[in-house]
């Protein structure tokens, strides 16, 4: 297990340019299974979630054929599908959380899909409900096995596109369920899709493959099946999550940075929200300049009451960006009540920020209120453990924000989004040491 040692109190400053993608990659990537064709696919993050993705396509018999450190050819021609009942790729597909959209494809171009329960955050119950309900709809059989840690199965000889009103917007369920209606026969309506900007994207590459996708961007989704999808290229936006994650690290340490190519447009509430916060922003061109601010006040609302800041699927706020948000509101000027209202237990690293001295409320399992320094004090260094990978970048923002010295542990899970943090946050100044 790696940790971080980290100094703090440096300050950054100069550019950096977000990763691609991370929660887009591994649905993008799991598409390349719907085609016999090749397609290239740009702005890949180097990042363990996705590097194990790529390495169980590999597995499965997908040729991968590397163009340049963030591009590769994909050529899923032949897919050994009997793969799928092997022990490594039930260990492998068991370690992320994004394998569980290898279903849709699988099931559209093969009749089946097979995962074990899969990996990702450990934040509350996860349910996969969703995805097996829409796949339902369209005709496939399902079985859950509880043996051996739990297996999900579904089959079909053939998919028929219906009509289906699905009972949370789920992301990775929407493009589950997409990407087995766009090869179903007839036509599919998905209401109460998730609209995220990865969905949105994956619905673009899809049309680009050939499907017959309307209604992107938008909770009512209509897909007319297609015999047959091709190949294609595709790129991948800039990580709204990383973005928000640089912009909350730029405050906390008082530090001055541009934050490079944002494909601005795509990031919806996201800067506002932080200038809830009374982050100043400024958009130059496509870039997001953040100053060096000493002080920053949170808004109230208009009426004068005190903030909340909570997530909702999209085009709210994603619960990926909450606690940034709330390691952010340590040093602001205010009170904000934080409310987590997806995950049940994405709250509970607020103990270690507590013991670093910050002046933090659990209220229970989903609200936490923040009573912000504005740099009258500071937090102090200490060791502490990642919990899941936005916490982690979190408790990275504290002790690089804090007097004396952090150590971090299990960075893995840091590792799982986060591109090279270290190497990149130390181009700007940051002292982080991987030990
Ligand atoms: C690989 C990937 O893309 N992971 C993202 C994906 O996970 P994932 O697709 O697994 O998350 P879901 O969208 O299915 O839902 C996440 C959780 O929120 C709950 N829920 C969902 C929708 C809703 O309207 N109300 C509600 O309470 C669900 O019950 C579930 O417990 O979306 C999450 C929600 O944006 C993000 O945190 C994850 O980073
Ligand atoms: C929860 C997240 O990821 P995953 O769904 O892969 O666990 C996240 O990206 O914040």
């Amino acid at each position: 297990m790696a940790s971080f040692k980290v100094t703090g109190g440096r300050k950054l400053s100069g550019e950096i340019t977000p990763q691609g993608a991370k929660n887009e990659a591994l649905q993008i990537l799991c598409a390349v299974v719907l085609t016999a064709e090749p397609v290239t696919i740009h702005n890949i993050p180097n990042i363990r979630d996705v590097n194990q993705l790529i390495d169980l396509l590999g597995d499965m018999g997908v040729k991968i054929r590397r163009l340049s450190e963030s591009s590769v050819e994909f050529d899923a021609s032949q897919v050994n599908i009997d793969y799928l009942e092997s022990e490594t790729y039930k260990a492998k597909a068991a370690a992320l959380r994004g394998s569980v959209m290898l279903l849709g494809p699988t099931l559209a171009r093969f009749k089946k899909g097979r995962i074990p329960s899969p990996g990702g955050d450990k934040i509350g119950r996860r349910r996969l409900d969703t995805h097996f309900m829409g796949f339902m709809k369209l005709g496939a059989k399902f079985n859950y096995s509880a043996e051996d840690g739990g297996f999900y199965e579904v089959d079909a000889s053939h998919l028929t596109g219906a009509y289906m009103l699905l009972d949370e917007a789920s992301v990775t369920g929407t493009a589950n369920i997409l990407m087995a209606a766009v090869l179903a026969k007839g036509t599919t309506t998905i209401y109460h899709a998730a609209c995220e900007p990865y969905i949105q994207q994956l619905c673009k590459m899809l049309n680009r493959m050939g499907a017959k996708i309307s209604g992107i961007g938008s909770n009512l989704l209509t897909i007319e099946g297609v015999e047959i999808l091709g190949g294609t290229e595709h790129t991948m936006l800039p990580d709204m999550i990383e973005i928000g994650s640089f912009i909350g690290m730029a405050a906390m340490t008082q530090s001055e940075i541009t934050i490079k190519n944002c494909k601005i447009p795509e990031l919806g509430i996201i800067p506002d929200v932080f200038r809830k916060l009374g982050i100043k922003l400024e958009f130059r061109g496509d870039d997001i300049f953040v100053p060096a601010q000493e002080h920053y006040e949170l808004e109230n609302f208009i009426d004068g009451s005190m903030l909340t800041i909570s997530d909702h699927p999209w085009p709210g706020f994603t619960p990926d960006l909450l606690s940034i948000i709330l390691v952010t509101a340590i040093q602001a000027k205010g009170t904000v009540l934080i409310h987590q209202k997806m995950f049940e237990s994405r709250l509970f690293f607020v103990d270690r920020l507590i013991e670093m001295g910050a002046q933090i409320i659990l209220c229970d399992p989903h609200r936490a209120t923040v009573v912000g320094f504005d740099r009258k004090q500071n937090l102090k260094g200490i060791r502490m453990s990642s919990p899941d990978i936005r916490a982690g970048v979190s408790l990275l923002i504290a002790a690089m924000s804090a007097t004396g010295t952090s150590i971090i542990d299990n960075i893995e899970q840091i590792d799982r989004g986060y591109q090279n943090i270290d190497t990149r946050l130390n181009a700007l100044g940051a002292e982080i040491v991987r030990i």
